[in-house]
């Protein structure tokens, strides 16, 4: 256990909830401030924890309490990346968390006052809202345009009201972000009554994390956020890419659900839609999934696609990681047929060059970073090392590599990556447009603009 003492704030508390498709992640904040001062968080990080692969078995589990700083270092682990049987799913992980909450940081859970969740899909909701019955069902009925995701919130938003009912839950959604899309590109080329009636148009999802980046960038870069253009990529077991113009969404790759766009863990990402007719004749079959909390009408196209797909169906593996390593990436022949792991890391890099080189002419060439961030983009050098390279005719800084290998012990919330750009006989410092990457953090996003956000503290 750290020596930290988040016991000794009396400050009120504020817990932040990310279900993700394959993890829950948890941090707990001590809120200083509801009013805005530029460069300073008004909160302060307490404890942190993770589990990762609830949708691979068995999950893992780490609990990490910050120090005095509000910093998180290796040095204050507590406990990393435990197998933990008895987690099944989110609430099963909610739960372990509760658990640890009180045994190993010995905080009580009456002093926890806001509850902030990612809720993926919102809708048409723009702002963040109180968990009513009225909120919950509007989420509850999004669930099937969120499969992965909607449903495993809502089953940490229950746990929270039963076990911590001092607290209010807060839903903050990813959806929210791209709500400035132009119509033009929002829009599907099918039937406009039918489309509006059933609300059939691209929603966009990350946006928490887009925020996040885009506050961390503009900080980094000493610019007001309207003043940015970026190319973002957070590749995460979902994966998806966003152009920001002027600090706002102009065009992302998921869609309607989360499924379009980038391939992932378990996604297919974008097809040819007429595939999934010819690989099962049950394609419309509504299939019953028993494990959510929330009654799901999944067809069997929508799970084939969203959860027996991506790198799973190519290499047997949900871990990027792995897939990387064993893709002999420094073989010029990819033999394809003998290395489904190369085929998936080539079929990623080649999905995302066709994102990123759009966005690039939607944004006029006009790009002033293109930002790396999910559990992929921060960690695996090899993707970075490929699509940073390929950025280079475009103008953008050539990858520092030595940077780029050791990324994992370089602090900050944003890491330039850029070595400068060749400019006649040698390499011009600063010149270029930017290679960055970003250590996204969705729980910060929520917690700060909770914290802000002084509808919710009267
Ligand atoms: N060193 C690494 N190299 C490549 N990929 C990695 C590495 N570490 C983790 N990953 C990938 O990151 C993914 C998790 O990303 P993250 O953004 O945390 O997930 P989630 O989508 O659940 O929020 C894992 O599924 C794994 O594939
Ligand atoms: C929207 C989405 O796919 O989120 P995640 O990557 O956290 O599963
Ligand atoms: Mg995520």
């Amino acid at each position: 256990m750290s020596s930290s003492s988040p016991n000794q704030s009396l400050e009120p508390l504020a817990l932040s909830v990310n279900a993700g498709s394959s993890s829950l992640k948890i941090s707990l904040y001590a809120v200083h401030s509801h009013e805005f001062v530029l460069g300073v968080d008004p909160v302060a990080l307490l404890l942190t924890s993770s589990i990762s692969n609830i949708s691979a078995p068995p999950a893992k589990f780490s609990f990490k309490v910050a120090n005095a700083d509000g910093i998180v270092s290796e040095q204050a682990t507590d406990v990393k990346d435990e197998p933990v049987d008895s987690i099944h799913d989110h609430a099963s992980a909610f739960a372990h968390f509760l658990d640890y909450l009180k045994k190993e940081a010995n905080i009580d859970r009456e002093r926890i006052q806001r509850i902030c969740h990612r809720v993926v899909h919102g809708g048409n909701y723009s702002d963040p809202v109180i968990i009513s019955d009225e909120s919950f069902h509007h989420i509850e009925r999004l669930s099937d345009l969120a499969p992965l995701h909607n449903g495993a919130a809502l089953s940490v938003i229950k746990a929270c009201i039963a076990n911590i009912p001092s607290a209010q839950s807060i839903a903050y959604f990813d959806t929210a972000f791209h709500r400035p899309m132009p119509a033009h590109i929002s829009s599907y080329a099918i039937n406009q009554t039918i489309a509006k009636k059933r609300g059939l148009k691209k929603y966009g999802f990350h946006g928490l994390s887009y925020a996040f980046i885009l506050r961390s960038v503009a900080r980094h870069l000493d610019k007001l956020p309207s003043e940015l253009n970026l190319i973002v990529l957070h590749l995460g077991s979902g994966a998806s890419a966003c152009a920001i113009k002027e600090g706002k969404s102009l065009d992302t790759s998921m869609g309607l659900t989360p499924l379009n766009g980038l391939p992932g863990a378990t996604r297919a990402g974008a097809i040819d839609p007429s595939l999934i007719f010819h690989y099962t004749n049950k394609a419309g079959k509504i299939t019953h999934d028993r494990k959510s909390a929330v009654q799901l009408h999944v067809t069997e196209a929508e799970h084939i696609l969203n959860t027996q797909s991506g790198w799973k169906a190519l290499t047997g593996t949900t871990d990027f990681a792995q897939v990387t390593s064993k893709a002999n990436l420094s073989s010029p022949d990819p033999d394809y047929e003998n290395n489904p792991n190369r085929l998936a890391f080539d079929l990623l890099v080649d999905r995302i060059v066709d994102y990123v080189g759009g966005y690039y002419l939607k944004l006029n060439g006009e790009v002033d970073a293109l930002v790396f961030s999910g559990g992929i983009g921060e960690r695996s050098k090899e993707i970075r090392q490929v699509i940073g390279g390929k950025m280079a005719c475009l103008g953008f800084e050539a990858v520092d590599a030595e940077k780029n290998g050791k990324m994992d012990t370089l602090e900050g919330v944003v890491v330039d990556l850029g070595a400068g750009r060749p400019d006649g006989e040698g390499v011009v410092e600063g010149k270029g447009k930017k290679l960055l990457v970003c250590r996204t953090d969705e729980q910060l996003e929520m917690a700060r603009e909770c914290a802000l956000a002084k509808k919710f503290w009267e």
